[in-house]
């Protein structure tokens, strides 16, 4: 099975007018008009991101599920991509706790559809759409641990930070044993050869305490409100 993305972007796709590019933009274009227009009541929230290998019951999956808990708990919906794994285990832990839990779903050849926990999903065809939800409508991102999708989310959210497309955005390495060293890496070769400046290394919050990850939150969110005036919060 292809999938939409996997037409756009591998070139060698059917050629017929209906999968030509120009008019994939409309495709492109009513994706983006559908997330907007079922994203828009979403309240604060906050992107869990790790692993969709993680089992139920695993160290990893349950600090997701204490993750999505904690974060509902402090008056934030949770959004993940709404998949298997850590996925499953942030929505699992929003809903167990009476709170908003929110998939943003993708088409993959291996369709898997949205977990049980889900109470608002939206699926996409597009990687680059729906990465754009996940940024708009949310304050903040955690990743646990996780493979090439993940990075993939934590990355793209540093660049918008370090480029100031996104301020006042928390981002959140949950387990020290995992993520360290990768920061020690970024630290050593990306900092220490002037790939990044020193303080980016600061835009990365590695921390094993869910109460942590929570006060961060909230510090930015503390921030966010001193700075704005409160009639355009
Ligand atoms: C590979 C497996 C399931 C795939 N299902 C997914 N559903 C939704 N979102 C996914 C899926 N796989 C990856 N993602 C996205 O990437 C991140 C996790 O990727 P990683 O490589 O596992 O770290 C995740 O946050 C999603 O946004 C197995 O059953």
């Amino acid at each position: 099975m292809t999938t939409m993305d996997q037409q756009l972007l591998d070139g060698r796709g059917p050629s017929d007018w209906v999968h030509t590019d120009p008019w994939r933009v409309l495709r492109i274009q009513a994706e983006f008009v559908e997330g907007f227009g079922a994203l828009a009541e979403v309240p604060r929230a906050v992107s869990v991101f790790g692993s969709a290998r993680l089992k139920p019951g695993s160290e990893d999956y349950e600090a997701a599920r204490n993750i999505g808990a904690a974060l509902v708990r402090a008056g934030y919906a949770v959004i993940t991509g709404g998949g298997p794994g850590a996925m499953e285990a942030a929505n699992r832990g929003a809903r167990e706790s009476g709170g908003y839990s929110i998939g943003l779903g993708i088409e993959l050849p291996f369709e898997q559809g949205l977990n049980e926990w889900v109470d608002l999903g939206v699926n996409f065809r597009y990687f680059f759409v729906r990465k754009t939800m996940f940024v708009k409508y949310a304050q903040a991102f955690v990743c646990v641990p996780g493979g090439f999708g993940t990075l993939d989310e934590l990355f793209e959210a540093l660049t918008l930070v370090q480029t100031n497309k996104i301020t006042r955005f928390p981002i959140i390495l949950f387990g020290s044993s995992f993520w360290g060293g990768l920061v020690d890496w970024i630290r050593e070769q990306l900092a220490g050869t002037e790939k990044i400046g020193v303080t980016d290394v600061g835009l990365i919050h590695v921390t094993d305490s869910v109460d942590e990850v929570v006060e961060l939150i909230d510090a930015a969110q503390q921030l966010l409100h001193q700075q704005v005036p409160a009639d355009r919060q």
